[in-house]
């Protein structure tokens, strides 16, 4: 592009994609986890009471109660590198930019805290991406999680004077490239452990039993990623909701309950997998891994394992490249 001398420089032609998650607290302290949930239980996407109804709870009672308790749970998983979601969505996006190379720009962002979408989405356009595709990286659709993130980048678009193209990542739960990457990292897994389990659990994280009578279809997503994975297996899967909040109702079975009766129906050895996360987060390594895994052998259950999520595994940034590279048909050359 030749420019004339007195016009300010401009960077064109390159293609973004932009990895996103849901965020987590900068540290594991009560303090940092209180500025992450009044950012997060504010959205109205993910708390749909009506605000002069919820803002005084969350004020009042969460978020003086619950930033020490979540603290307590983040310390017990926090890495050298900070927090497991942070760590291993930033790994994702390395590897997927070795796949891409010069083909186009990858970067990732958080839907809460940092990195902020907004600003993510203004270093991409900085740096010449004219066209970008955005990926939250929820196999499952859900208005708490895929639409808010969404939400966010087009509430960053409408600051913008010279908008990017834009494109967003379906959701991929029926996906065959994700069911088969389950397939192998599951048995992959399983094949490691000691024991034969008696019965495998695969947790997705809940909602309220609402958002589904109101047509969000992340309940029959998950129901049908299960379905899916388990026929690829050749194995029964037993689904169940994790990590409920509040007072509603909430989709069932409720995981900690399955793993109890599944202790007391004899079920003694449990394997349990998280595929609705695409990396280990508090609610897999906290939630699940520690107390799932207490709560199962109170219970009577004798051997529990939790078996990890895709994370920047080979087989899952397969399926992440392969998705991406055919959301950016037309924008790049076929691999
Ligand atoms: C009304 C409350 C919540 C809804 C609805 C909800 C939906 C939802 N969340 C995820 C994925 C994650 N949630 C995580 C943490 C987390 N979630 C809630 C509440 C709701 N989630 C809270 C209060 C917390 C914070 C931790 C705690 O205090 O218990 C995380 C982990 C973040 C991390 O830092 O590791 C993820 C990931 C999905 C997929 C979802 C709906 C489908
Ligand atoms: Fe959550
Ligand atoms: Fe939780």
């Amino acid at each position: 592009m030749t420019l004339p001398p007195d016009h300010p420089p401009v960077a064109t032609g390159k293609i973004g994609v932009l990895l996103i998650n849901l965020g987590t607290p900068d540290a594991p302290t009560a303090a940092a986890v209180r500025r992450y949930l009044a950012e997060f239980l504010s959205d109205r996407r993910v708390v749909e009471i009506p605000p002069l109804l919820w803002q005084p709870i969350l004020r009042g009672i969460i978020l003086t109660t619950r930033p020490k308790k979540s603290a307590h749970a983040y310390q017990q998983v926090w890495r050298e590198d900070g927090s497991p979601l942070a760590a291993i969505t930033a790994a994702q996006a390395r590897a997927l930019q070795a796949v891409l190379g010069e083909a186009a720009i990858v970067d990732h962002a958080m839907r809460y805290g940092r990195p902020a979408i907004a600003d993510r989405l203004a270093a991409l356009k900085a740096r010449g991406c004219e066209r970008i595709l955005v990926a939250p990286l929820y196999p499952q659709y859900c208005g708490a999680t895929t639409a808010t993130a969404n939400d966010m980048v087009f509430a960053a678009l409408a600051k913008m004077r010279w908008q990017p193209a834009l494109r967003t990542l379906p959701p991929y739960f029926d996906d065959a490239g994700y069911i088969a990457a389950l397939k192998v990292s599951v048995e992959t897994s399983l094949a490691s452990l000691d024991f034969e389990p008696d019965a495998i659990v695969a947790s997705f994280h809940g909602m309220p039993q609402r958002t589904l009578e109101l047509g969000d279809p992340y309940h029959c997503h998950c129901r049908k990623t299960a379905r899916l994975l388990s026929e690829a297996m050749g194995r029964e899967l037993v689904v169940a909701f994790q990590s409920r909040f509040g007072r509603a109702k909430w989709l069932e079975p409720a995981t900690d309950t399955t793993l109890v009766r599944l202790a007391g129906e004899g079920k003694k050895r449990v394997a349990i997998l998280a595929p609705g996360f695409s990396a280990d987060c508090l609610e897999t390594l906290e939630e699940l891994s520690i107390r799932g895994q207490e709560s199962f052998l109170t219970a009577g259950g004798e051997r529990f394992a939790y078996l990890p999520c895709l994370n920047d595994s080979e087989a899952g940034m397969e399926m992440v490249s392969n998705l991406v590279r055919r959301e950016l048909a037309g924008w790049i050359e076929p691999a």
